[in-house]
């Protein structure tokens, strides 16, 4: 494998691109995510732009930055582009390149934590507004760009706060983007839902015994029990998608993704004792069309059922239903307008959208969808190895620099007049 190269392309030059690598080189990835710095930098675009800022702390140090970009037609609902500028950590001795240098080798990939998730939209929104803007594009309804702390850890403190709030209201958003994920084909992909995050803990109990005793009921045999019956419910899903009947997301998923038990000793652990708790964790997804009651009575009859001396708790990681009981999706056939539009500005730049997603993981577009907004799940990269959370994650040059592009004809298009489906004239 021939060794890439750092760029020697000027270090000084202002562009898309080098304005892309400077906000990817501001760390932001979690445990301690920089958020002063990449609020100050992101107001700092602003400034030459038609744009003006505001700045919400409804936590300390949990910044919600706005850009907006005011409709001449300020009554009509408005359109908000959001991205979050938080990041999953990173093992910088891993990776082929420092994770925060953002270096771009001599084929064009930028590497860096975030080249990807999700920090290549958050730059592509400004870009696309600059170019409009140049071009002597003035947007009918408000644009909103908004920049989000902690969704990587679920936007307690972050988006749910924002929507949560009277100025969220007072910017009457009619339709919302938010971040999708890379495709590696041709065709553009779209998400009108995201499977929502349960966190599942089982706790199994039981007599403690001499390592050498055969009995029933031990809390490791009672946790293995549990872990057996759950490995099974995951094969019944996974079965699913290799018979090809249904795709990834569209399932249930749960892995395991932690084991806890046992009595520490010095050397390690105490070799002649069964013990007496055995706990593990597992993270679930449910789609949109999942039934959670029929999930919770499985989880509370076979999974950790109270005769085998279990116990259990479910964290729900955000809701289920939007504010009406329905379920959280957005449609993608011409009855929403807004969808109609979006499809029609990617195709007037000669883009394809692959058939509408559920996404595999959760965005914090499930806030907006929760309030009845209308939203999509949209990153504008083709060709492109999905890497989010991945060592190594980049993005080609031209990808990104494709992108911009994107967004004019989105921008454009969803804040001018709505093409309506029923020829009726918006009011
Ligand atoms: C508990 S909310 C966590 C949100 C996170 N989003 C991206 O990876 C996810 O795990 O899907
Ligand atoms: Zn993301
Ligand atoms: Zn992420």
């Amino acid at each position: 494998i021939p060794v890439e190269s750092p760029s020697n392309e000027d270090p000084e030059a202002e562009n898309p691109v080098s304005r892309f690598r400077k906000y990817l080189s501001i760390n932001t990835a979690h445990p301690n995510p920089d958020y002063s710095v990449a609020v100050s930098f992101l107001r700092s675009l602003a400034e030459s732009l038609p744009l003006h800022t505001r700045v919400f702390e409804f936590v300390p140090n949990k910044p919600v930055l706005l850009l907006i970009w005011e409709g001449s037609d300020p009554s009509l609902p408005s359109v908000l582009l959001n991205s979050h500028m938080d990041s999953v950590p990173a093992e910088p001795s891993k990776w082929t390149f420092d994770p925060f240098s953002a270096v771009r080798t001599s084929d064009g990939k930028i590497f860096a934590r975030g080249a990807q998730d999700d920090k290549c939209i958050g730059i592509q929104y400004i870009e696309a507004i600059r170019n409009l803007w140049k071009k002597g594009f003035t947007p009918l309804r408000t644009l909103i760009v908004s920049y989000v702390p902690d969704e990587e850890i679920g936007g307690l403190d972050g988006v749910t706060k924002f929507v949560a709030s009277k100025e969220f209201e007072e910017l009457n958003v009619g339709f919302m983007l938010d971040e999708g994920q890379a495709s590696t084909t041709d065709e553009f992909r779209v998400f009108y839902s995201d499977r929502t995050p349960w966190d599942l803990i089982i706790k199994a109990q039981g007599a403690p015994g001499h390592g050498s005793k055969m009995y029933d009921n031990s809390a490791m045999e009672n946790l293995i029990k549990s872990m057996e019956i759950i490995s099974k419910f995951r094969e019944t899903q996974f079965d699913k998608v290799k018979a090809g009947v249904a795709v990834y997301s569209e399932v249930i998923s749960v892995n395991p993704v932690y084991m806890k038990a046992g009595t520490p000793s010095p050397s390690g652990f105490v070799m002649n004792l069964q013990p007496s708790e055995a706990e593990a964790g597992f993270n679930i997804r449910l789609p949109p069309t999942a039934e959670p009651h029929a999930l919770k009575m499985r989880i509370a009859d076979e999974w950790a059922p109270t005769i085998r001396n279990m116990s259990y708790q479910i964290i729900e990681k955000g809701p289920f239903r939007d504010f009406m009981g329905r379920p959280l999706m957005t449609s993608t056939d011409d009855s929403n307008p807004w969808w109609s539009t979006f499809k029609e500005a990617i195709e007037a730049t000669g883009g394809r959208l692959a058939k509408p997603e559920i996404l595999a993981s959760t965005t914090d577009s499930r806030y907006f969808r929760q309030k009845g907004i209308p939203a999509l799940g949209f990153s504008p990269m083709t060709n492109t190895p999905i890497l989010l959370h991945e060592h190594n994650e980049f993005l080609e040059d031209t990808v990104f620099l494709r992108g911009i592009e994107v967004y004019e004809s989105i921008i454009h298009s969803l804040c001018s007049h709505l093409e309506d489906p029923h020829g009726k004239q918006e009011q």
